[in-house]
């Protein structure tokens, strides 16, 4: 819930055409639903895509207040967050509404970019494993291989979002790498092979090459560091073919 409609606009006419390895990195900005259209048309047939930060799964209906997966398709929003830990947390999204609309967002053609992670506790208690791999089974539950290899997992354990204190690039890829097993399990190698792995929490100009230095990790979702141009641009350059 950053910056006003002209400032989203201005972001994106002053970071759209620049990103510097655009042929082999994917780059995308999820924005609230209110400036959508606005950016998505400022960012048209550049190499910055715009995405939602959040949907509800179904199409229309009496649910005052939500986006419907039907309205982003409509605006040509190609990306979706879903199941951002801030949305479990504080507006009682659960595993089984996050595999709703991680389903509702591929029926729209659209890409889910699916967050799965542990609290602190969790982390403490030694179930981080665990924790993301229960996220990940409920999450891509009835999900075909076809499917399942369209969506892109968001890696962000919840003591590292917003805080400055990051994981440790090896344990973010060992959690990762947890993910991707558990795909296999549930899928195939191959099919788990094409999911893409993000990891967010805590990422910055400064540290984002530890974490794509790293096999399982194949992208980052940046937060506050990625809210100036010219700190995305250098993120975008670190990232991952
Ligand atoms: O929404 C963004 C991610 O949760 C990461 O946020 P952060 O980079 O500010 O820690």
């Amino acid at each position: 819930m950053n910056k006003l409609h002209g400032e989203a606009v201005d972001f994106i006419e002053q970071v759209a055409g620049k990103v510097p390895n655009a042929e082999e990195v994917e780059t995308v900005v999820c924005a609230p639903a209110l400036f959508l259209k606005d950016m998505n048309e400022a960012a048209a047939s550049s190499d910055v895509k715009i995405g939602a930060q959040n949907m509800h799964q179904e199409d229309s209906g009496a649910f005052t207040g939500e986006i419907s997966p039907a309205a982003l398709a409509d605006l040509g929003i190609p990306y979706v967050i879903i199941g951002h830990s801030e949305r479990r947390e504080m507006f009682n999204e659960t595993d089984e509404t996050v595999n709703q609309k991680v389903k509702a967002a591929l029926n729209h053609g659209l890409t889910p970019i699916m967050c799965c992670g542990e609290s602190l506790e969790q982390k403490e208690n030694g179930s981080t494993e665990a924790v993301v791999r229960e996220q990940i089974e409920k999450g891509f539950a009835g999900l075909s291989a076809e499917d399942a290899a369209k969506v892109v997992v968001a890696y962000e354990p919840i003591w590292a979002i917003g805080t400055g204190k990051s994981s440790t690039a090896e344990d973010a890829d060992e959690t990762c790498g947890s993910v991707r097993k558990a795909l296999a399990g549930q899928y195939d190698q191959d099919t788990a092979d094409k999911v893409r792995i993000q990891y967010g929490g805590s990422v910055k100009p400064e540290n984002i090459e530890t974490y794509m230095a790293k096999e399982h990790i194949d992208g980052a979702l940046v937060g506050g560091a990625s809210l100036k141009p010219d700190a995305f641009l250098e993120l975008a350059e670190a990232g991952k073919q």
